[in-house]
Parts: structure tokens; sequence; C-alpha cells
């Protein structure tokens, strides 16, 4: 049967609509077969708010992974030498973390009483175990081994990116590059100090140091805000209760609040 050619006009221009041959279609552009056949409740009879904590995690993961390939080519633009692009990306990271802090909105529309339906069934799994998470605290600086030992049940490829995380240069280490060819001494905390005093007493000359360094301020107060706005809401879900993946639940949650990626940057302030 021959291919049916939907004709249109666009912008004045007369254009083909449809199938192209019939290859590309939406569904198949985005896999979405695959894609909305991947959330299986655990919960049986179904629990009706299961769903939304799939998904919502899902969407989590998603943006994850567009987290770590916008900051991994911003941790790269800075080791070429490329600011502007460094904070370009750096950028449209802050606009996703702005939004993961807001989906917390969503997943508090259900009741504590409403989780407990299917909470029970998820033990031992929690976040805790989100490699990507992880991978972005490697990767922006917050480089602790320790986790990857507690980790249970990974898989090796799983691992293995983790390793790589821990062996490979971070955010940081890349914009110590730029100091560095800024013609700045970054051999110690001192020397960094003095290095970003400098730039944040002459914007004129050092603007694009300047900006690449707010933006990574702005990166972490942006995760420090998902961590605060997360243990509220875990308080309110489960108050004091341990946690599906074995920590004691808020408590460990609020002993993460004090985490800064980049420490020498929110010391500055206090000499500005
Ligand atoms: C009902 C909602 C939620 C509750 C009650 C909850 C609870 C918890 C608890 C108690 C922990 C500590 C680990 C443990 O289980 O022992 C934890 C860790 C974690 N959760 Fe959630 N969580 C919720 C939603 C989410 C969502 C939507 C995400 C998004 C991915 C998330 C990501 C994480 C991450 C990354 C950790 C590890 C944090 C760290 O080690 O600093 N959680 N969560
Ligand atoms: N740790 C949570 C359960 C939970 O939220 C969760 C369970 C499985 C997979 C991801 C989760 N999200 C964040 O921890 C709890 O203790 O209730």
């Amino acid at each position: 049967m021959a291919e049916e050619v939907v004709t249109g006009r666009w912008g004045g221009v007369e254009v083909n609509f449809g199938e192209e041959g019939g290859r590309l279609t939406y569904g198949s552009y985005l896999r979405l077969p695959q894609l909305l056949d991947q959330q299986r409740l655990e919960s049986n009879p179904p629990a009706h708010d299961e769903l939304l904590f799939i998904t919502i995690h899902q969407v989590y993961e998603l943006w994850f992974k567009q987290v770590l390939h916008e900051l991994t080519a911003s941790r790269d633009a800075m080791l070429n030498d490329e600011l502007w692009l460094a904070q370009h990306l750096l950028r449209r990271v802050h606009t996703i973390e702005r939004t993961l802090t807001q989906q917390v909105d969503i997943l508090e529309t259900m009741t504590p009483q409403d989780f407990g339906e299917f909470r029970h069934r998820l033990s031992p799994a929690s976040g805790f175990q989100s490699v990507q998470f992880r991978e972005i605290e490697f990767l922006s600086a917050a480089k602790d081994p320790s986790f990857v030992r507690r980790f249970r049940g990974l898989t090796e490829a799983e691992t293995a990116r983790l390793e790589r995380r821990l062996e490979e240069p971070s955010l940081w280490n890349a914009f110590l590059a730029v100091l560095g060819k800024a013609g700045f001494e970054t051999d110690s905390d001192d020397s960094i100090s003095d290095a970003l005093r400098k730039v944040a007493g002459d914007r004129a000359h050092y603007g694009a140091v300047w900006e690449l360094a707010e933006a990574l301020l702005q990166h972490d107060e942006l995760a420090a805000a998902w961590r605060a706005r997360h243990v509220v809401m875990v308080e309110r879900m489960i108050g004091t209760k341990p946690g599906t993946g074995g920590s004691s639940g808020a408590n460990y949650l609020r002993s993460r609040l004090d985490l800064r990626y980049y420490p020498l940057l929110w010391d500055l302030r206090s000499s500005l």
C-alpha cells in the first residue's frame, strides 16, 4: 500500500508531515513502548500511590543522567579553557536542580498512611542506593569512597562507574586548573583562598573566572537545598522511623545537611 503523505503549509512553505517512509514516529524515537512499560508495582493488590512513587523516582534518575551529562561536559570545558561553555552548562544544571527540589511537592501529595500501604514492600531498597546520585556528588567534588563500600547490591558496571568517578578530575579539580592557567598558585588551601580573593577583587580582569566560581557555588547551594527539602519530606512521611535502607532515617539525613562541595568558595564570603 502506498505511504500516505500529509502536506500542509508551515510559515508559508509547503511541507510534508508524516512518517517519511514510515521510519521514525514520536513513539519509536522516544522509545515510549519501552519507557512506559517500566512502572511495575511491588504492592499486591496495587496501592494507588505506588505509581506516583515509582514515576517520581524514574523522573529523578532521568534528570540525574542529564545532570551528569552536563556536569561532565562543564568539567571538560574547564579543562580545555572554555570558560563560557563551562558556566553555560552549569546554569542549565541549576535550572534542573531547582526542578528536582520542586518535584518534592508532588510526592508530598501522598499521605503517610497511603505510603504505609506499600512502604514495607520496599525494604532494603532506598534512595541511598542511587548510583547516579552518588556519581553527581563524586563529580562535584565530594568523593567519599566509603559510600562505594556501603552500597549493597551494586552490579559490576555500577561499581566501575563509581570507581571511575572517584578517579577522574572533579569540577573542583578542573576549576583549580582554570585558576592555575590564570596565573595563580593552587598548591594549598591558603594559596587557593588568596587566588579567590584576588579574582573577587578584580572582576573586570577576572570576570569569566568569577562567573564560574559563582556558578559552582550556586550548584553547591542547590544541592544543599535538595538535601534540606528531602529530609523535611522524610520527617513528614516517616517521622523518626529508621529508613528502609537500614540507616537511622531522618537522623542520618540531617547529618548530611552540612555537606558542602566547595568550602573555600563559602569561606571566601567571610573576607569580602
Ligand atoms: C516518601 C518519600 C521518601 C522517603 C520517606 C525517603 C526516605 C529516605 C531515607 C529514610 C533515607 C536514608 C536511607 C535509608 O533508607 O536508611 C533516604 C535516602 C535517600 N533518598 Fe529518599 N526518601 C523519599 C523520597 C526520595 C526521592 C523522591 C528521592 C529522589 C531520588 C530520594 C533520594 C534519596 C537519596 C539520594 C538518598 C541518599 C541520601 C544520602 O546518602 O545523602 N528519596 N531517603
Ligand atoms: N527509604 C525510604 C523508602 C524510600 O523512599 C525509597 C525506597 C526505595 C527506593 C527509593 C526510595 N526513595 C528514597 O529513599 C523509607 O525509609 O521510607
